[in-house]
């Protein structure tokens, strides 16, 4: 038998997996399936809300409710899985079976994204609604309890493959699988959105949601098999019982044994828990003291997550309303994200390579607390970053009337050039079928306008907080109408377009993608959603067909006007007139920038950190709930964004921003004065004096001594100041 396996059990023993260049080559498995995992989960996630808006008809609330409990439900369910791992399974079957449930899960996905199976009339939209939303929530419920369940253990378990002599290549380790994360959320962040866009179907074509979901799917299995593959190379360390109901027990005795002998009379202890002492093991209690001293300081950290989990949500809606051209390519709101897996990716090897080196030569000890905080500050920084682009934002957006005003904006229909008398404003005069440059404020419910050439008067009702375009006719006789305008950008960066109909018939506007219908005549259509670039509409009425073609940025709104004179033969990209209704936005995307380096570089010092933190800090069989520990600050800080957004309600954005960068800059002081309390300690060798000291009762010491030893063991817990990480311990 080989010296590196149990000789009773005939397992690998820890460390001694066959090693290249000084790491377990167990460890390139574990780092190809979470390449694999995170791609199939950020893969599914990047198309989600798409889907349930799209595909399944939600509006928007519903569907970023749905987007977010789920969310939240994969960083909830961590601790299931680390239960199951540390106390029944262990982590190599906790990671096979819930990798199947995470699998079966996207496959649901991938099947409830089939239009075909229930559209019954062939006309591209699922006829039974019910089987498709019943299905991926189902698919959804299993995808979080796969994924959720599996994290903590996949991270604990690569750190099990690690010797006590591979510290260095362990906390390596934790760098590496945090570029495999962030590696694959860039793939698939990027590859699923050109899946989702392809269109597929048997009977009909329609988006394709289901190679969207399908992909990830197939991931997820590559993963599994992955995982597999390497079975026979990993270290596992053995379940150790009910290790959750144990302590759990354990700190409800010690509380109880306290309050018993709450009275004067009795002598107190050092800790509270060790009132457990009575029944409890030493060893137990030890090991519950390092849990509960990094779960006491963690307390602080979910904060950090509500503002990293804006970039999906506030930053990406910022985006919307800024100019995505960068010249060769055009980037839209949603695709932004992909700066940070970008950043990561380039960030971790500097500062493992350089940075911290760098820092440690200056003679700094840089510890991991120390890095989180300024993880958080630097947080903080990018909101303020934000805050900073918003309010450039907030100059170039267009005021809308507030709720006590009304806006009205003109356009001529005639021939003729017309001059309006409008109150306060004095004479308006405008071209053929031109319209007034700027909207007109007022605070009155009604007001008279008079029209010379030809001479009309009329009174005009005007709707607080809302805009309107008044048409003005071609004639006395006609009709006077006003439209509903918009008093809001349009949304996702995409432009707003309708026609006016200046001409004596009907005619019907299209795009290659979008239909306005037919507009009858001195009518006007609805507003459709043109993409940003260039788009030729075509015209059509009778006889008369011609197209012209636009150029669109982000986020504008144009009112185009077809002339009574359009005839056959006619030049509509001359005839036709644009009124700009809401401007494109004119910031530009890449001054988001600067805050996604801030809150990247942020997350490097804070998440890689703690990620490894959590391992290190963990005794031997509580790793996986530790993990989980530090998951739970994820799904935390995701609650805190939508009870903040709720409750906050801030009128303006840019104080929203400044709101949650102060709260993280406190939650920041206050975590390092916790951290600076904070002593590291080494869980193996705690663990080994105390296992060290039973087998010393059974020699039968005497108790002074058994007692002196105790003493000393608790301060080495309690209050040390070695250097970290070198089997010693340390402040932060
Ligand atoms: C939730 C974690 C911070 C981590 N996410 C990232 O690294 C993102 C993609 N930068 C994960 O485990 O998914």
């Amino acid at each position: 038998m080989a010296d590196h396996e149990d000789p009773k059990t005939g397992k690998k023993n820890k460390g001694t997996s066959k090693e290249v260049c000084g790491y377990p080559l167990s460890i390139f498995f574990i780092v190809v399936n979470e390449f694999c995992e995170r791609f199939s989960y950020y893969g599914m996630r990047a198309v989600l809300v798409l889907y349930f808006k799209y595909f399944l008809r939600w509006d928007d609330d519903l569907a970023t409710s749905i987007y977010h409990t789920f969310v939240a439900l994969c960083y909830l369910t961590p601790i299931l899985g680390a239960i199951v791992a540390d106390s029944w399974l262990g982590k190599f079957k906790t990671i096979i079976y819930l990798s199947i449930v995470y699998a079966i899960g996207q496959v649901a996905m991938a099947v409830s994204a089939i239009h075909d199976i229930t559209d019954t009339d062939r006309d591209g939209t699922p006829n039974n609604m019910t089987f498709h939303v019943v299905l991926s929530m189902v698919g959804l419920f299993l995808i979080a309890l796969g994924t959720g369940g599996i994290k903590p253990c996949v991270a604990a378990f690569g750190g099990d493959q690690f010797g006590d002599h591979q510290e260095r290549q362990r906390r390596t380790f934790f760098s590496v699988f945090y570029l495999c994360i962030n590696g694959g959320s860039l793939l698939s962040t990027i590859i699923t959105p050109i899946l989702r866009a392809q269109n597929c179907g048997i009977y009909s074509k329609q988006k394709c949601y289901s190679l969207a979901f399908g992909v990830p799917a197939a991931l997820m299995v590559v993963a599994l098999v992955v995982f597999i593959v390497g079975s026979g190379m990993y270290y596992k360390a053995k379940p150790e019982g009910n290790i959750m109901g144990d302590v759990c027990k354990c700190i409800g005795f010690a509380i109880s044994n306290r309050y018993k002998h709450r009275s004067k009379q009795y002598p107190s202890r050092e800790h509270w828990m060790d009132w457990a002492e009575d029944k409890y093991d030493k060893l137990l209690i030890a090991q519950i003291k390092m849990v509960l001293k990094v779960l006491f300081l963690y307390i602080p950290l979910p904060m950090f997550w509500t503002l990293f989990d804006q970039k999906g949500s506030r930053w990406t809606l910022q985006a919307t309303t800024m100019d995505g051209n960068f010249g060769a390519i055009v980037i839209q709101p949603d695709q932004m994200q992909t700066v940070n897996p970008i950043l990561i990716l380039t960030l971790v090897p500097i500062m493992d390579s350089v940075i911290y080196p760098l820092i440690k030569k200056c003679g700094l000890n840089f510890t991991p607390l120390k890095r989180m905080t300024v993880g958080m500050f630097l947080a903080a920084l990018a909101f303020v970053c934000a805050a900073v682009v918003q309010i450039e934002i907030d100059k170039t957006l267009p005021v809308f009337p507030s709720n006590f005003q009304s806006q009205l904006k003109l356009l001529n229909m005639g021939n003729h050039p017309v001059t309006a008398g409008l109150p306060g404003y004095g004479q308006v005069t405008l071209q053929a079928a031109q319209a007034s440059e700027e909207y007109f404020t007022f605070e009155e419910d009604q007001i008279s306008i008079s029209v010379s050439g030809p001479e009309m008067k009329r009174n005009i009702s005007l709707i607080k907080g809302q805009r309107q375009t008044l048409l003005i006719p071609l004639t006395i006789s006609d009709e006077w109408q006003l439209t509903a305008d918009l008093t809001t950008k349009p949304e996702e960066g995409n432009n707003a377009i309708r026609f006016v109909n200046g001409m004596n018939k009907p005619v019907n506007v299209s795009t290659s993608e979008v239909v306005f219908g037919q507009i009858e005549k001195f009518h006007y259509s609805n507003y459709s959603q043109i993409r940003n670039g260039r788009a030729t509409f075509f015209l059509q009425s009778g006889q008369l067909s011609c197209a012209f073609s636009r150029d669109f940025g982000f986020g504008s709104s144009y009112t185009f006007f077809i002339p009574s004179t359009l005839s056959l033969g006619s030049n509509c990209q001359e005839s036709i007139t644009g009124a700009e209704d809401i401007k494109p936005n004119s910031v530009h995307m890449a001054l988001q920038v600067p805050q996604y380096f801030f809150i990247t570089a942020g997350e490097v010092m804070f998440s890689v950190t703690g990620l490894e933190f959590s391992y290190s800090q963990a005794p031997s069989n509580m790793k996986a709930v530790l993990q989980a520990g530090w998951l739970l600050t994820v799904a935390i800080g995701n609650f805190i964004v939508l009870i903040v957004a709720e409750v906050a309600k801030l009128p303006k954005q840019w104080t929203e921003y400044v709101l949650f960068a102060s709260l993280l800059l406190c939650v920041c002081i206050i975590f390092s004065i916790m951290a600076y309390f904070y002593t590291y300690i080494d869980p193996t060798e705690i663990e080994a004096k105390f296992r060290r000291n039973v087998g010393d009762d059974d020699d039968d010491k005497n108790d002074k001594q058994r007692k002196l030893e105790m003493e000393m063991m608790k301060r080495d817990l309690d209050r040390s100041d070695d250097e970290h990480y070198k089997g010693k311990q340390t402040k932060m």
